[in-house]
């Protein structure tokens, strides 16, 4: 696995911002879509383009133009779903696969209770999308039922990772032998005793929805 971490003073300033418990949810959510297209910048860097001939008001030349099948860009809600907007602002006309997942806060193992996604996936590039990696179950599993479909090249998108996360994908994508790239904007230092992301940024489906904190 390819692990970017996205250093740049504008998304460090962005998730200091996000990290901020005073930060509410609306700002919360401005911020997410902010960071994530700045790390769909970074994660977009081998989508798969070809040539195409057009005419500008002065003469023609080769430009280039996004190859088809369509990347497929894959939230997990729901927290995944703050991401979408930044991410099909970069990529309009990406198609969009669904995945609902949510961790058992005992178990910490996840539960999938939505899955929407196209029967087969092979030769398309798929973008998955979830701030958080903690355990990294959540995201395992999604990239588990992308490369069933037969998805061969694939890329998660996450604010916040923990080491414990990044190794455990390691391990699932050494099984699968799927390429696959990891983009965040920060390694965080660890999990604490309830599987959160220390120091993290609390829980981010409900910073980004609002439920009680
Ligand atoms: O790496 P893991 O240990 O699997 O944890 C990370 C998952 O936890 C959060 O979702 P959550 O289960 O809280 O659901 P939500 O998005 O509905 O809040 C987060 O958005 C990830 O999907
Ligand atoms: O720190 C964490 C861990 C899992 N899910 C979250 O939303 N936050
Ligand atoms: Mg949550």
């Amino acid at each position: 696995m390819e692990l970017c971490v996205v250093d740049h003073p504008l998304v460090a300033h962005k998730l200091t911002m996000l990290r901020d418990r005073g930060t509410n949810s609306p700002t919360f959510r401005r911020l997410t879509e902010e960071l994530v297209t700045l790390l769909a910048y970074e994660a977009t860097r081998d989508v798969r383009v070809r040539a195409v001939q057009i005419e500008t008001p002065v003469a023609t030349m080769t430009g280039t133009a996004l190859t088809d099948p369509r990347p497929l860009v894959v939230p997990i809600l729901r927290a995944g779903l703050g991401m979408l907007e930044g991410m099909t602002r970069l990529m309009p006309t990406a198609e969009v696969g669904f995945v609902g997942m949510a961790r058992n806060e005992e178990t910490l193992q996840p539960v999938t209770y939505a899955e929407r996604l196209p029967d087969d996936l092979s030769g398309r590039q798929c973008y998955v999308l979830d701030p958080m990696l903690a355990t990294g179950g959540s995201l395992a599993g999604t990239i588990e039922f992308l490369v069933r479909r037969g998805a061969d090249h694939i890329t998660c998108i996450c604010l916040l990772a923990a080491p414990e996360g990044v190794q455990h994908l390691r391990e699932v994508l050494a099984d699968l032998q799927v390429p696959c790239t990891l983009v965040v904007a920060a390694i965080d230092e660890r999990l604490n005793e309830v599987g959160y992301i220390v120091p993290g940024l609390g829980d981010a489906g409900d910073r980004l929805y609002g439920l009680a904190q």
